[in-house]
């Protein structure tokens, strides 16, 4: 069986983990790759990181992988305040192209208000909780659901969802007889 080269278009630990924990060795072989998402560091609506996830897996393709995945954070304004949102795109080297969104949670308002005026997220979580590299490790969402959700489960259930597309299309058969 031949392995099947994936990219995942980050360095962050929480995104390798996501991918590499659904799309497993020996069947796949999971490389990392520093690209651009083409939006803001801090994305501020569903579409803008949407349209970052699928821009990272467009890159990592670039990169000679048969499958790329791109994944993105951002924060969305809806009524009742700011909340955190997560987005996953997948494209193949056939051309297919699956995109899948993850679970969200409002963030509190002395948090809000920073990213408000112009703070990354990931900064701010840094200040809020006096450690580094919280966007590598349990996230915002891992410290606001008291650890019961972190950044690497919600990307895995984000990679899950697109990784369970793919089957869907028989794509995984089609790259096995490659
Ligand atoms: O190296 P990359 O792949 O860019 O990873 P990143 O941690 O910067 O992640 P994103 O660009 O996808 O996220 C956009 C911004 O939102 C921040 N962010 C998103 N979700 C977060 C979370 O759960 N915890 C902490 N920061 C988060 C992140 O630090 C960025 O400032
Ligand atoms: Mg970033």
């Amino acid at each position: 069986m031949k392995t099947i080269k994936v990219g995942i278009g980050s360095t962050n630990q929480a995104k390798i983990d996501a991918v590499t924990s659904v799309f497993s060795y020996p069947k796949y072989h999971v490389q990392s790759f520093s690209v651009p998402s083409s939006v803001s560091s801090q994305p501020f609506s569903e579409e803008e990181t949407k349209r970052g996830a699928i821009h990272r897996a467009r890159e990592v393709l670039e990169k000679g992988m048969s499958i790329g995945v791109g994944l993105e954070g951002g924060v969305v304004p809806m009524d009742d305040g700011l909340y955190v949102c997560n987005w996953g795109a997948l494209k193949t080297v056939t051309g297919e192209e699956m995109t899948a969104g993850g679970a969200k949670i409002r963030l509190p308002k002395e948090i809000a208000v920073q990213l408000y005026e112009g703070e990354e997220l990931g900064r701010v979580m840094e200040r809020y909780t006096k450690k580094k590299g919280i966007r590598h490790k349990e996230g915002a969402i891992g410290v606001f659901t008291a650890g019961h959700v972190d950044r690497a489960n919600l990307f895995q259930h984000i990679v899950q969802l697109l990784y369970g597309q793919y089957q869907f299309c028989g794509m995984d058969k089609e790259d096995r007889n490659k």
